[in-house]
């Protein structure tokens, strides 16, 4: 892609199909630099899948996935496999995917704020030192585009609002695009451009509304969390049946769905609207329809 606007991947109508079925499809999403764009849904909706399509580990088998030439990537995946039975400290965890300067690696672990735990063992990390651990490495090599999935996970909820306020000002710091993944709702709150919501294929997308002012809210995360968070409304035009089958606007039950399938407005003008955050503030977990 030589996009001279500063979209650096773009995912137009892709999906993967494994053994006869589909784990995503009809996905649309571009990541422009600035940007952070967030897929959220439910366990096994095709975010990690999606995120392999934007990173090239998969080739779509259908619609095309395109990335700027020359994208640096960096990448922090869901899941890392480490023999935790060796020692290994932090600076040469670092070092596992390729060479650094020791200025590099100085540089990267004082940005996400864990340059005194440079020679500490890594399997003796708390969840957030390992998750700013597995940061530093991904933006060590100075990438374009940072692929996070799940990139709080093992942290409470105080420290998920810190994680999501470093990961935007790296994002302001390296000018990178962000695609962050996610089935958790807090992530939504965060400073996001865009989000995604997939449940086996784009189920609504749009931009984070409005900040939370409740005061019960205010009074439980303090007003820099309330600072920090949106609320997000999407609207479902069809249930997802938990046969995995789809049941349409008009009553009609199919195998799933995806855009293409005569079934979705493009704009999902009517159906059940879902909020995010409950009537009181509090976070809440995603209605997704499911019957
Ligand atoms: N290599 C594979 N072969 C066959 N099926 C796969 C493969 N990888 C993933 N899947 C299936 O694809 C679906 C989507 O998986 P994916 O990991 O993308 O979901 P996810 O939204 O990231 O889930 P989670 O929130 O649980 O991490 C799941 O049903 C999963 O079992």
């Amino acid at each position: 892609m030589t996009d001279a606007s500063s979209t650096l991947v773009r995912l137009s109508n892709a999906g993967i199909s494994r053994d006869g079925r589909w784990l995503v499809r009809g996905v649309d999403l571009a990541v422009t630099r600035g940007e952070i764009v967030t897929l959220i849904g439910p366990n096994g909706s095709g975010k990690s899948t999606t995120a392999r399509m934007a990173l090239g580990i998969w080739r779509p088998d259908e619609g095309h996935a395109e990335r700027l030439a020359d994208l640096r990537v960096g990448y922090v995946p869901q899941k890392i496999a480490v023999d935790w039975s060796l020692p290994l400290t932090v600076e040469r965890f670092m070092r596992l995917t390729g060479p650094l300067s020791a200025a590099d690696c100085c540089e990267a672990l004082a940005g996400t704020g864990i340059d005194h735990l440079a020679r500490a063992e890594l399997r003796h990390l708390s969840g957030g030192e390992m998750q700013r651990a597995l940061l530093a490495r991904a933006i060590a090599r100075k990438p374009d585009l940072l692929v996070l999935d799940e990139p709080v996970q093992g942290v409470d909820f105080n420290g998920e609002i810190v994680l999501y306020d470093l990961i935007t000002r790296l994002r302001d710091r390296l000018g990178c695009g962000i695609l962050m993944i996610s089935h958790d709702l807090h992530v939504v709150m965060a400073a996001t451009d865009q989000v995604v919501c997939l449940n086996g294929h784009v189920c609504c997308r749009g931009t984070p509304v409005s900040v939370a002012q409740s005061p019960a809210y205010r009074q439980l995360f303090g007003p820099r969390a309330a600072g920090a968070l949106a609320v997000y409304e999407h609207q479902h035009d069809h249930v997802h049946l938990p046969d995995g089958r789809v049941r349409h606007a008009d009553g009609s039950v199919t195998d799933s769905c995806h855009p293409g399938d005569g079934y979705h407005d493009h704009d999902h003008g009517h159906g059940h609207v879902h909020r995010l955050v409950q009537a009181d503030g509090r976070p809440a977990r995603p209605e997704t329809g499911h019957a």
